[in-house]
């Protein structure tokens, strides 16, 4: 029997409090960049000429659509959609919805003969007979956010369809041929507080990260707008744009050299990310400003257009880092000029299958800032490890 991890008061005070548009606040401080570092330039079509230009429309239409699923979700939360994986970690209906819906659109979109997806949920606590009311809700989500778009909703999907849908995320992708990345929800404990969350859409290419598109529906676009699509496709730059589709704009990482002026990134969570370690690099490094705590890869996208310069990610030991917690994000932010490597400055290998095997954490951050950053986190993982 699946169980609930989310009080009931929780759920309470999240519906009280919503619609979310209202209840979000801006994420960070005037000192922090608030300002979006975008050109103004109108660039629609610049991205459409180069080789993924099918593939980057089916995924921009795939990640709004999913998203439009999630923001449906996280407005009207019920206790029941809420569940409890076996490593303990909540899903909800919408991550499956999510990951069902990115599933149909990509395969109606393209070659669905050579279609693979590695993408984080199952269908296995679906199948179970306590399961079956959670999967009549995801089948309505999933059939009426097909609907909603007037271009998929012809054919309602069966159970078995959606079913179907979400176990094609089963490829254990790999360094051969093309696969899709997918997190359909990453940060679902932000998505459950009614904080950031991101719908994350990567496509491998021999190996190699081509694609990235992220749906940020609670990140501020602008002073007076709150939710962003960011995507990017190899040597083709950053852009971010409404979720509902306005011109896009070019962003771009931070051009500070001045690790004082510098703000951090890290995971709300403190079971995701060691704060005590973030908070060693940063007083090396003479980081002034205190860190911004946000969920899921909101964080790559917030960084790719100039809201703070370094994020800083060390799990505790043991932890395996999957690679659709990063491979939207890490192109997000490679193409708007930033850096993404290990700890140890090794770039992140995406070509192994499910999980990056990696040395101690990932660091992003701009060129300027890459070695003293690295120098920082190489004298506080000694000096962690010399008083262990
Ligand atoms: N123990 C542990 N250590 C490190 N990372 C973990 C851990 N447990 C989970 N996860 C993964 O973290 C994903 C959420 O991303 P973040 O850590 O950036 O966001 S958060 O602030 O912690 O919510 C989260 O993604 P989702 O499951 O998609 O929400 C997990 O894949
Ligand atoms: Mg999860
Ligand atoms: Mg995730
Ligand atoms: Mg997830």
């Amino acid at each position: 029997m699946a169980t609930f991890t989310v009080s009931t008061g929780t759920i309470n005070s999240l519906t009280r409090t919503l619609p979310l548009t209202k209840n979000t606040k801006p994420l960070f401080s005037p000192s922090l960049h608030l300002t979006l570092k975008a050109s103004k330039s109108t660039l629609r079509g610049a991205i459409t000429s180069m080789s993924y230009g099918k593939e980057l429309a089916a995924a921009k239409n795939a990640a709004s659509l999913a998203a439009r699923l999630c923001q449906k979700v996280q407005k009207a939360l019920l206790q029941a959609d809420v569940q409890s994986k076996s490593d303990k970690s909540p899903v909800t209906v919408a991550d499956y919805g999510s990951q069902a819906v990115v599933s149909v659109v990509l395969q109606k979109e393209l070659d669905s003969a050579s279609f693979s997806l590695v993408a984080e949920e199952d269908s296995g606590d679906l199948r179970k007979e306590e399961g079956k009311e959670t999967l009549q809700r995801i089948m309505k989500l999933v059939n009426e956010t097909l609907a909603s778009d007037g271009t998929y909703g012809n054919a309602p999907l069966s159970e078995e369809d959606v079913l179907a849908a979400i176990d094609s995320g089963r490829s254990e992708g790999g360094p051969s041929g093309q696969h899709w990345v997918l997190d359909p929800i990453d940060g679902t404990k932000g998505f459950l507080r009614g904080d950031q969350y991101a719908v994350a859409l990567g496509l491998l290419d021999e190996g190699k990260v081509v694609l990235g598109v992220l749906a940020c529906p609670n990140l501020p676009l602008s002073e007076e707008k709150v939710g962003c699509l960011f995507y990017a496709q190899v040597s083709g730059g950053t852009y971010m744009q409404s979720l509902d589709g306005s011109t896009p704009t070019k962003v771009h990482v931070t051009d500070l050299d001045n690790p004082e002026e510098a703000s951090f990134f890290e995971s709300f969570e403190a079971a995701h990310s060691l704060h005590d370690l973030s908070s060693l690099i940063a007083k090396k490094l003479g980081v002034k400003a205190p860190p911004v705590r946000i969920d899921s890869q909101a964080k790559y996208g917030a960084l790719s257009r100039g809201d703070g310069a370094i994020y800083l990610r060390f799990p505790h030991k043991g932890y395996r880092e999957k690679i659709w917690d990063h491979a939207a994000g890490y192109l997000v932010v490679a193409e708007a000029g930033g850096v993404v490597s290990d700890a140890a400055g090794n770039p992140l290998d995406f070509s192994k299958g499910r999980y990056l095997d990696l040395h101690e954490g990932i660091i992003v951050t701009n060129q300027k800032l890459m070695p003293a950053l690295l120098k920082a986190v190489k004298e506080s993982l000694n000096e962690k490890a010399s008083s262990l």
